[in-house]
């Protein structure tokens, strides 16, 4: 069945895994404590919300200490993932690197915003760093094709709740919704909330037998006369 909206996963799924940790990962990593020194006013929004995480009242160093930590193991939390997005905010304006997105990704994305299907982007990465990187994208400025963002702040992406939350803001039944990412987790949790999923595998990732595969966007589903 065509659907009515499009939720895509970045990482694994319209870019490559090695540009987040070989490219975007080691930039913030080696950048961390220069932007926090530069930039105060940003520091301050950053440690507050770090204490708020570790729910302890850690001095600047140990707040320091604690995203260090947290970037190095990829966690998920939000003072890590907006001050990463900030980082990476330099890097794109600097021409550092421009947004990893597989070919075959932004021809689909293309192909459905021209269809009428409103596509939209749920990451870990925060909204901020997901306009970055399909704004500064190889294939250039992509946001225009996109209805609309998530990151964490809706929920993680390893729970239904998340998707259901997705849903009511999009205001369409789940059913009428295909999201599309290389994590199984998320695609339990995704079709637990009654949306449709496909598993991008890509570079030979691992299938799961329990979700329909794809190895890129023209294998997708419903799109028969494209295979
Ligand atoms: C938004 S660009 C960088 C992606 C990122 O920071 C990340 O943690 C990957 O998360 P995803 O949910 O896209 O797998
Ligand atoms: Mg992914």
């Amino acid at each position: 069945m065509r659907p009515g909206a499009i939720v895509t996963d970045i990482e694994g799924t319209t870019s490559s895994i090695a540009f987040v940790h070989d490219v975007l990962f080691p930039y913030s990593r080696a950048r961390l404590e220069r932007f926090l020194t530069d930039r105060p006013d940003a520091a301050a929004a950053i440690f507050d919300a770090v204490r708020a995480e570790a729910g302890t009242d850690l001095d600047r160093q140990a707040c320091i200490a604690l995203l260090r930590q947290w970037h190095d193991a990829d966690r998920k939390i939000g003072p890590l993932k907006q001050l990463q997005g900030m980082i990476w905010a330099d890097g794109y304006a600097q021409g550092h690197f421009t947004g990893h997105v597989y070919s075959d990704a932004a021809e689909g994305l293309r192909r459905w915003h021209d269809a009428g299907i409103a596509l939209h982007v749920y990451s870990s990465g925060s909204v901020a760093a997901q306009k970055l990187l399909f704004g500064h994208s190889d294939h250039g400025d992509l946001t225009p094709l996109f209805a609309g963002y998530f990151d964490t702040a809706v929920g993680g992406k390893r729970e239904a709740r998340s998707y259901r939350a997705i849903a009511d803001a999009l205001d369409r039944p789940p059913a009428e919704i295909l999201f599309l990412s290389d994590t199984p987790e998320e695609l339990a949790a995704a079709t637990e909330a009654g949306l449709a999923v496909t598993l991008l595998a890509r570079d030979g990732a691992p299938a799961d037998s329990r979700f329909p595969i794809a190895d890129s966007f023209d294998a997708i589903g419903w799109q028969e006369d494209r295979r």
